[in-house]
């Protein structure tokens, strides 16, 4: 028996050492350069992904290695737009990496997690006319009552001197307007007390599990064994976020009015296409969990800045004067569309946070990949990150400083800026929400800074954790003023 252990554990080492030596000396990616643990085995990275600051050390790691970097065995960074320009392109034939964006399938593939390019263009097919611009406008009324309602919560507190916490109040606004233009009813989320919700801690729940699934798939299946014969309940957040769902898409049935999933199953009709209960419950956690975090994020990082610099406030607060001259004004996004200040506040505040800092791995089609001077062969993970242009101090100056005022340059340093300006990614798996999430920001924006003038923040310099979306470590205190009229 001992003879037969150690034999065995005789054999693990050797094959352990073995695939070191493998991806060190002999793997097709052996030249390319990278951190030596990185070559070795994917718990470098792993590791990297645990502490939640995977792109920020990868950004400058690639000072040192170069723009193009071995992250893990298989996998290889690029700091450089022209491969960004490549990979993401419209007519790409990369498709999404299998290992990093399975993980997101719980119930069945959603349209974020579809891999093969012809399903996902019939996925997409039955969503984008409710995500277009011509028909997120039409619900700019539920996105206005909404965001008065935090107005007005807002005010409350300013008159009794507390504080606003700038994050969670903004998720809820972004929970509740996703919610109603999803299902037909929002959460309730905006009348709860301290801005608190359960669909936050499932979403919280959801973004600490993906990683384990991507890096060990069998767990979930492990967990949905553990608890299917109740040998113990392992919560992993999508179980909670598949019925937030579920009751959302009962909601959609009683609700009387136009809702995206009524649309979207009635597309299905006229197309022939069978929508199973699990392909639904899937879509309904994405659109939860990817119209929420994201839009709250560059929504906070934005204002947490904008109140930190009185002028520039102020510059901002003069513009949005000129349309709306009355405390009750209600500008319409087209007219807000015209106030170039705040576009240049809401597109720096999407650049300093990034909300989706991932690094969206795709895969080398069958054919390889060759670009300058390397060859990568079928099946290699390729990656980089919004982050890495958005943060690039060869294009944004300071780039870590919220500075709008770059924007306002002319034409051709414009394109400069916005040929390195992704952070809703491009191509055909570009995000579909970028209309909804730019509306709701310059909406909540212009109420704000015409109703508050800037108070105390009381935690200066913010930090963001990189989940899946990257959010801030704090709260985001901060006490305003009312401005009285
Ligand atoms: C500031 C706000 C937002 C940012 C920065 C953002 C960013 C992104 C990025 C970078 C992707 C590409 C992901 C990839 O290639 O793996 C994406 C995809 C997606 N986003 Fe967003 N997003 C935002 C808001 C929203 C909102 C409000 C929704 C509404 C539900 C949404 C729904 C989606 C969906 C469904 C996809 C998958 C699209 C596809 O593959 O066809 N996002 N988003």
């Amino acid at each position: 028996m001992f003879v037969i252990a150690y034999n065995i554990l005789f054999l693990l080492i050797a094959w352990i050492l073995g695939q070191c030596i493998y991806n060190i000396f002999l793997h097709p990616l052996r030249h390319i350069p990278g951190p030596l643990l990185a070559k070795v085995s994917r718990c470098w990275l792993f590791s990297l992904e645990i502490r939640g600051t995977q792109h920020l050390k990868i950004h400058s790691l690639h000072r040192k290695y170069g723009p193009i970097m071995r992250i893990s065995p298989n996998e290889v960074s690029f700091d450089d737009i022209e491969a960004s320009d490549i990979i993401y392109a419209q007519t790409s034939k990369f498709e999404k990496s299998e290992y990093y964006y399975r993980a997101f399938e719980d119930q069945g593939p959603n349209l974020f997690s579809i891999r093969d390019r012809q399903h996902h263009s019939q996925a997409k097919r039955l969503v984008s006319h409710a995500f277009s611009r011509a028909n997120v406008i039409q619900h700019e009324s539920s996105i206005y009552d909404k965001a008065l309602y935090l107005m007005d919560r807002i005010e409350q507190r300013a008159k009794e001197r507390r504080t606003i916490p700038l994050f969670p109040a903004f998720r809820c606004m972004t929970l509740d307007t996703i919610s109603e233009f999803c299902f037909g009813k929002s959460t309730g989320a905006l009348h709860m007390n301290n801005f608190e919700s359960t669909t936050f801690e499932a979403i919280d729940k959801a973004n600490g599990a993906v990683l384990f699934f991507q890096y060990f798939p069998f767990l979930r299946h492990l967990i949905q064994w553990a608890n299917n014969y109740k040998i113990c309940a392992v919560p992993n957040g999508f179980i909670e976020l598949a019925q937030k769902a579920e009751a959302g898409l009962q909601d959609v049935h009683s609700s009387g009015s136009w809702t995206m999933f009524k649309n979207m199953i009635s597309m299905a009709e006229k197309k022939s296409t069978q929508l199973t209960k699990e392909q639904l419950v899937s879509e309904g956690m994405l659109m939860i969990v990817a119209g929420t975090d994201t839009t709250a994020t560059s929504l906070s990082v934005t204002l947490h800045n904008l109140l930190q610099q009185p002028e520039t406030y102020k510059k901002l607060q003069d513009e949005i004067r000129t349309a709306m001259p009355t405390m009750d004004s209600r500008p319409t996004i087209q007219v807000l569309d015209t106030l170039p200040f705040l576009d240049a506040c809401v597109k720096e505040g999407l650049r300093l946070a990034c909300p989706s800092h991932t690094r969206l791995p795709r895969t080398v089609p069958s054919d390889g990949w060759y670009f300058k001077k390397h060859y990568f062969p079928y099946g290699t993970n390729v990656s980089t990150s919004p982050l890495y242009y958005l943060h690039s101090d060869n294009v944004f100056h300071s780039p870590k400083k919220y500075n709008p005022f770059r924007w306002l340059v002319d034409d051709e340093k414009r394109r400069h800026l916005l040929a390195n300006f992704h952070p809703f990614s491009r191509g055909t798996r570009q995000c579909i929400g970028q209309n909804l999430s730019s509306i709701e920001q310059k909406i909540v924006l212009s109420l704000f800074i015409r109703r508050f003038n800037p108070g105390t923040v009381l935690k200066k310099k913010v930090s963001l954790i990189e989940a899946v979306t990257a959010v801030p470590d704090d709260p985001l205190e901060v006490l305003v003023n009312l401005i009285f009229e």
